[in-house]
């Protein structure tokens, strides 16, 4: 099982992550209506960290995800807005950065709809819908997920926290797809800021000593 930390961008913060939890990703927040939001000024302190930096925009242009890429050196483009398959096609023609889907739950999923998205992707992720687009803090109906149709995986988000470990764990087991969890508000002490001590003792659960 993998973890991300999403929402990152204090240099301090960043160091002692990178050090201690040693995450699989660290999401940087390209949305500017975030209040994790990463602006362009810090991309000279965060482009050399040694991590799979995943870029989080929401229905933002190509061209200016194109240049975040470069910016901030990243690995992976996770849209979480509303980005067709179309888009999503465009998007993979002009670079080889692996991409995740977002898939805001409310209640059903049109599992047909996402078939469209599965060869464009690495991964899907979901996240629990709100009108913010993201970082709720909010879970979603889990059991939504036990009708998931495709050997691809998924990454799972919305509002995990410490507690969440034993139920992840037992939903892995019946979906082997479910690749990785995504941590973010959860775990903050203020918007972009992580509480290392929360992160260890949920990798723990998680994952055991590490
Ligand atoms: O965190 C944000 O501010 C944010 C804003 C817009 C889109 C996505 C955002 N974060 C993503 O939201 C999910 C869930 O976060 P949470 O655990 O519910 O706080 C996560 O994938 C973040 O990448």
């Amino acid at each position: 099982m993998k973890v991300k930390v999403c929402g990152m961008r204090d240099s301090d913060n960043v160091q002692q992550l990178l050090q201690e939890i040693k995450p699989d990703w660290m999401g940087l927040i390209f949305y500017p209506k975030s209040s994790r939001y990463v602006s362009a000024e810090l991309s000279e302190e965060l482009k050399n960290t040694e991590v799979s930096k995943v870029g989080v925009f929401v229905n933002e242009s190509i061209e200016t995800i194109l240049s975040t890429i470069e910016e901030f050196n990243l690995s992976v483009i996770q849209l979480h807005g509303s980005e067709s398959p179309a888009y999503v096609s465009e998007l993979n023609a002009k670079t080889d950065k692996r991409i995740w889907k977002v898939v805001s739950v409310a209640e059903e999923i049109d599992w047909e709809y996402l078939r469209e998205y599965v060869d464009l992707v690495e991964y899907f992720l979901f996240d629990t819908a709100t009108p913010a687009h993201g970082g709720s803090g909010k879970k979603f109906n889990w059991t939504v997920l036990e009708s998931y149709p495709f050997e691809k995986g998924f990454i799972l988000s919305g509002g995990l926290d410490e507690d969440s470990a034993k139920e992840i764990l037992d939903l892995a087991k019946k979906l082997p797809q479910l690749k990785g969890v995504d941590l973010n508000s959860k775990y903050e002490d203020a918007p972009g800021v992580k509480n290392i001590g929360k992160l260890r003792n949920f990798k723990k659960k998680l994952i055991g000593s590490f």
